[in-house]
Order: C-alpha cells, then structure tokens, then sequence
C-alpha cells in the first residue's frame, strides 16, 4: 500500500517559556494512501494539531512531514499554498459556507481555483444534493450544509479529505448520513480520508485507528473488519 503521509519525530509547542504547551511530543506516523483514518484521543492530545500539519495549515516545531515524497516542511508559504490547493479538501465541524451563496456557487468559489475540478454539479451528485443545488445554506439542514462542505472539500479532486470533527454538531441520523458520504468518497473517488473525532463509534468504520494521548501516538490498530456507516452508533 502507498504511503500518503509519513512523519518523523514531529513537535509542536506553543508559546513560549512557563506557558508553553507542548501539543506533539515526538510523532511518527505513516497514513496509507486511499485508506479511512480516525484519530481518537482526549481532548487536547493533539489530534486537531496532527491534522492541520499534516494537510499544511500549520507547520511543526521540529521533525519532518512527507506527501509521498514532497517534503512539507522544506516548502516555503508559497510551494505549501499551492500544496493545500492541489493535493488536499478539508471539512471542519462547523461548515464554514457563504450564506449569500447557493450551495452550487459555494462549490464553485473552490473550483474556479483548482487545477483539475469536477463539475460543481457532480460534487453536489456525490453528495446526494442534486436536487438542492439552488439552495441557500440557511434553506438546508445542518446535516445538508455539511454535505455541501463535503461536495466543495472534494469538487477540487483531493487526495486527501482532513476532516475535524465534520460530525460533532449533528445528530446521530445526519451524522450517519454525512458519514456514508464519507465513506462514499473513500470507496468511489479514491481519496484517503482523515479524521478527527470524539465519537469512538466512529472508529468502526475506519481502516485503521490512531489513538493519541499527551501529543504522543499511543495506539495504532487495523481493523480487521469494518462496521457500515449506517451501524455506528453514538
Ligand atoms: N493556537 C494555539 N495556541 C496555544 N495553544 C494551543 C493552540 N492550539 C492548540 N493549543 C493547545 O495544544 C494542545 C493540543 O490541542 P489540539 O487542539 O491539537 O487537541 P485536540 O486533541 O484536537 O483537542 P480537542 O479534542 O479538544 O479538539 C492543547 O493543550 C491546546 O490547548
């Protein structure tokens, strides 16, 4: 299996002196390429901190971060920009759309700067939006304006889709919906999901299960078989 993300005693601190947290602690991980993987841990163990760095909106204190084989910490802001607009989508808990724009026209403020988009259509097909492409964020469920994040996040054809919490403000029937989007968008598309969450249920439908504690990796575990979207429970 491909590698698409490796680290090597990676750090993070923040701050400085007698306040200064130390977010990562030494990590070295190996995401697979085209995989489904969850990251659990407690809250502040690091796990939001992981995922910025790895899709590059954020850069560690030390240690190394490679896609494949781009060194993501040898890149200057420009070459690490341009990372993040080629190669990667994120979806965060809160949806982040454009209240003035229509679910389509969200789509296409991200595919009017990619280099290789899908239609906004097609994102909004994957997502099981068809029918709601004309409508305003605030005429679509919380459940929805987060399929709409999704369709925008893989519009632009990522690699990898961070996702951070993209079901910590729904309820367990949409969030079982986005995440059969999710899985959807591993299995169709091809695409190495990444997420982050405090629901451990979730962690059933993943390939693989990191667990962090203290800015460490504690745990890394394959699951030998997968539970479906539609059985996590929380
Ligand atoms: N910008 C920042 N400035 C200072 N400290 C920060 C910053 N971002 C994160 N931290 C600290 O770093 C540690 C790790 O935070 P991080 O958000 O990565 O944890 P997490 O596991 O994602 O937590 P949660 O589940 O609560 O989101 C925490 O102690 C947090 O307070």
């Amino acid at each position: 299996m491909p590698v698409a993300f490796t680290t090597r005693d990676l750090t993070k601190t923040y701050g400085e002196g007698r306040s200064a947290v130390h977010a990562l602690r030494g990590v070295d991980v190996e995401i697979p390429a085209g995989e489904i993987v969850v990251m659990l841990g407690a809250s502040g163990s690091g796990k939001s901190t992981l995922l910025n760095i790895l899709g590059g909106l954020d850069r560690p204190s030390s240690g190394t971060v490679h896609f494949r084989d781009l060194c993501l910490t040898d890149l200057n802001d420009a070459r690490l920009t341009r990372f993040r607009r080629q190669h990667v989508g994120f979806v965060f808990q809160f949806y982040n759309l454009m209240p003035s724009l229509t679910a389509r026209e969200n789509v296409e403020l991200v595919t009017e700067i990619a280099e290789n988009p899908m239609a906004p259509e097609e994102a909004l097909e994957v997502v099981g939006l068809k029918q709601r492409v004309d409508h305003f964020p605030s005429q679509l469920s919380g459940g929805e304006q987060q399929r709409v994040a999704i369709a925008r996040a893989i519009a632009k054809q990522p690699e990898v889709l961070f996702c951070d919490e993209p079901t910590g403000a729904l309820d367990s029937a949409t969030g079982r919906a986005v995440l059969e989007v999710l899985h959807e968008v591993n299995a169709r598309l091809g695409a190495t999901v990444l997420m982050v969450t405090h629901a451990a249920n979730i962690a059933g439908m993943a390939h693989r299960v990191i667990r962090l504690a203290d800015g460490q990796i504690r745990e890394v575990e394959v699951n030998a078989t997968r539970i479906a979207p539609a059985e996590v429970v929380w």
